[in-house]
């Protein structure tokens, strides 16, 4: 898929075309600041050391309210699951081994994180699949990002999800966050369904896991921003699939050139995907897990204003160039009290936002 798509609630951004691809935050900043671009869209790698898959578009459409999909995408096709990446009992597995070192104080918080590979005889349209995201998911940012800028390993691929959690949105000098951590699963029945929001919110091992994030984004806010307005205690926010809390974070900027981009930059990767101390964490991540591509990472767009969107790139798939093959991730923080077989029905619950959109 050629372009950027990043539907919500409130507005689209969609953009065709491609008249520049960045592998690096530098060059897109530079562009943004010159005055060469307009906008930049993209996405950020989990591993901020890797290049990113940033593009200056040929053709950009914003609208308000959520995409309207043409009537004539593809259908989907059926699809399988191939592979689970690792084996349920070794993701069990590999968290237990986390917890104990993180009992050891190796680290406070680490997010494991897992795979599902999927298959399809016909191609898996990145929009049609983006479409049904945007009609089960109406609350959350869905995006369907190519990921040619990123080199050789990433040409015509796709990243394609629907993120409940906004990393950064810069509006003039007005910085907004609303990180997310702790989770429980949505049951069926309405009243069990409540008890699990409820139990999620005072629950101490998911305000503890929540916590690590909000302290960091107020470490990495703190020297930028002048006012800082966090809430004492996090609110519960809900998907289709999981019950949340979440923190809404305001700031003012310090300095009027702080632009969406460097934020985003600055803020990634919190802990509710790497994990606290944050080098530590993707130490382990990169041993255990290997390279986690784009997810984890951070979808959005910047203008030559400043202003901007990213939104962290969770209940995503990445897609091969032809379409027919796909990767889903699906992860959790893990903190020393964590039981290993609940982590794992968490990151089932998390795979469901996109296993579900493609009936598998
Ligand atoms: C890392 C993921 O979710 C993050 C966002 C919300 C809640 C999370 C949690 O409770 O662990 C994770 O930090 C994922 O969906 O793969």
């Amino acid at each position: 898929m050629d372009g950027f798509l990043l539907s919500r609630a409130d507005r689209t951004v969609h953009a065709t075309g491609t008249r520049r691809l960045f592998d690096d935050v530098a060059s897109a900043s530079r562009a943004l600041h010159r005055g060469d671009a307009d906008l930049v869209v993209g996405a950020l790698p989990f591993d901020p050391t890797r290049p990113v898959a940033l593009a200056q578009p040929d053709h950009t459409e914003i609208t308000d309210g959520p995409w309207e999909a043409p009537d004539d995408l593809p259908d989907l096709p059926e699809v399988q699951r191939t592979q689970e990446i690792p084996l349920p009992r070794v993701h069990v597995a590999r968290v237990r081994a986390l917890v104990e070192r993180l009992e050891l104080g190796e680290f406070d918080k680490v997010v494991a994180a897992r795979k599902v590979a999927l298959a399809a005889e016909t191609p898996i349209d990145p929009l049609t699949l983006a479409a049904r995201m945007v009609a089960r998911h109406p609350d959350a940012a869905t995006f369907a990002v190519d990921l040619s800028a990123a080199g050789e390993r990433f040409w015509g691929h796709t990243l394609v999800g629907a993120s409940p959690e906004l990393l950064v949105s810069r509006r003039g000098n007005t910085v907004t966050c609303r990180p997310l951590a702790g989770t429980a699963a949505r049951r069926e029945d309405p009243d069990d369904d409540l008890r699990a929001g409820k139990d999620l919110l005072e629950s101490e091992k998911n305000l503890a896991e929540h916590r690590y994030v909000v302290e960091w984004i107020r470490a990495r806010l703190a020297p930028l921003c002048d006012e800082l307005t966090i809430p004492e205690t996090p609110e519960l926010t809900s998907t289709p699939d999981v019950w949340h809390l979440a923190t809404p974070i305001t700031g003012r900027l310090r300095d009027a050139e702080t632009d969406a981009l460097t934020l985003a930059t600055a803020l990634h990767p919190t802990p509710a995907v790497a994990g606290t101390p944050t080098e530590a964490a993707m130490d382990a991540i990169a041993r255990v897990e290997g390279d986690r591509r784009f997810y984890g990472g951070a979808v959005g767009w910047c203008n030559s204003d400043g202003d901007g969107d990213w939104f962290v790139a969770i209940r995503c798939a990445e897609l091969s160039s032809d379409c027919r093959r796909a990767i889903a991730w699906g992860g959790g923080g893990i903190v020393a009290d964590s039981d290993p077989h609940a982590e794992l029905d968490e990151t089932t619950a998390k795979l469901r936002t996109l296993l579900g959109a493609l009936g598998v």
